[in-house]
């Protein structure tokens, strides 16, 4: 288990004082993947750089498996380091290496034989599926390969951490897929626990179990994935979940104007939202059923997060309006979210 007790981290350069991390306390079990998301100049990098001590905090815990690592002598640490593996969004590659002696370059102080050395690196370009690029150069890659060869690099001494900083930031959106998707099948297969620093809600959502949420040098709002997005609870993780969500539309189609917002007396908008994770009971055709009403699904944004439906639907309600409220907290009862956006009920 990693542990961040009271971190701090205060920066002073040319007269201007710092403070990038702000008494930060989390707690990350073995195994898991647990995203830091937060804007430019948050403090992400310094506190992920804080976890294997590249940067050393100005006060504050980091313990890993329960050691202090702001404890330790320098080659204590050198060796808890070994156990730390990290990549970049610029990958940090040896130009003048090849692929092979990239990934080899880790190994070069262990006691393997070379021969050994060499099946370890065989395997852990198998493991990233580069096996035909064991020569080549850097030059000669693109950046999810690059990424792929960094990441093989970062697993050579067999660590038990990966810290990830904006490791798919400079990916495009296809390629960041399949980066995510080899990092999520390192966790699995090898039992390595992620820690993924990112700007992206779409990369939380894709593999994080958890995720905290850094403003101005602190955690805002820390929590399960699913949670987090069924019901955010600070602003800046609303915007960040808006991002990959299309249902806060409806306000800009409001104001608009648009055709499709354009409702009759007696109707209302309203935006229904998984709150938990959910059954998979049919919610819209029951409320039709049972309490009479027409639901016209405007437009919607359900998706599946870890097997579960997570998102929303925007919908033109009509009907009887004692019918409609009753409806309302039926859903409300069953741990649906219901905002009505614009309401001509009573017109
Ligand atoms: N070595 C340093 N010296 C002085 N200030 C620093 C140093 N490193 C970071 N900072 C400052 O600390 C704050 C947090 O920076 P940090 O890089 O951790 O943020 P971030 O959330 O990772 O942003 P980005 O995604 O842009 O890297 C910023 O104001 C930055 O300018």
């Amino acid at each position: 288990m990693i542990e961040l007790r009271n971190v701090n981290k205060t920066f002073h350069s040319e007269g201007v004082t710092v403070e990038a991390v702000k008494n930060v306390n989390i707690k990350i079990e073995d195994g898991e993947i647990f995203g830091i998301i937060g804007y430019s100049g948050a403090g992400k990098s310094t506190l992920v750089r804080c976890i294997n001590l590249l940067e050393r905090p100005t006060s504050g815990e980091v313990l890993v498996d329960e050691v202090d690592l702001t404890s330790l002598s320098e080659k204590n640490l050198r060796n808890a380091r070994k156990g730390i593996g990290m990549i970049f969004q610029q990958f940090n590659l040896f130009s003048s290496r090849t692929v092979f002696q990239n990934i080899e370059y880790p190994l070069k102080h262990s006691k393997l034989a070379k021969a050994e050395k060499k099946k370890r690196v065989e395997e852990l370009l198998r493991l990233v599926e580069l096996e035909s690029k064991a020569k080549v150069y850097p030059s000669q890659l693109s950046g999810g390969q690059k990424q792929r060869v960094a990441i093989a690099r970062a697993l050579a001494s067999n660590p038990k951490i990966l810290l990830c900083d904006e490791a798919t930031s400079a990916l495009d959106p296809q390629t960041t897929l399949s980066i995510l998707k080899l990092l999520k099948q390192l966790n699995k297969q090898l039992g390595i626990t992620i820690i993924m620093i990112t700007h992206e809600m779409q990369v939380i959502k894709e593999i994080c179990d958890r995720v905290a949420v850094m403003e101005n040098g602190k955690v805002v709002e820390a929590g399960d994935v699913f949670s987090i997005f069924a019901s955010p609870r600070e602003a800046i993780t609303k915007d960040f979940i808006d991002t990959t969500s299309n249902l806060s539309k409806i306000f800009s189609l409001i104001e608009e104007k648009a055709d499709i917002t354009n409702i009759k007396p007696g109707q209302c908008i309203v935006k229904f939202k998984y709150l938990v994770r959910s059954s998979s009971e049919p919610l819209i055709s029951t409320i039709s059923r049972k309490f009479n009403i027409d639901a016209n699904i405007i437009f919607g944004n359900i998706e599946l997060l870890d097997s579960e439906p997570l998102g929303g639907l925007v919908s033109i309600l009509s009907g009887d309006a004692e019918e409609m409220e009753a409806a309302m907290e039926y859903l409300k009862s069953k741990n649906v979210g219901v905002e009505v956006i614009l309401d001509a009920r009573n017109s």
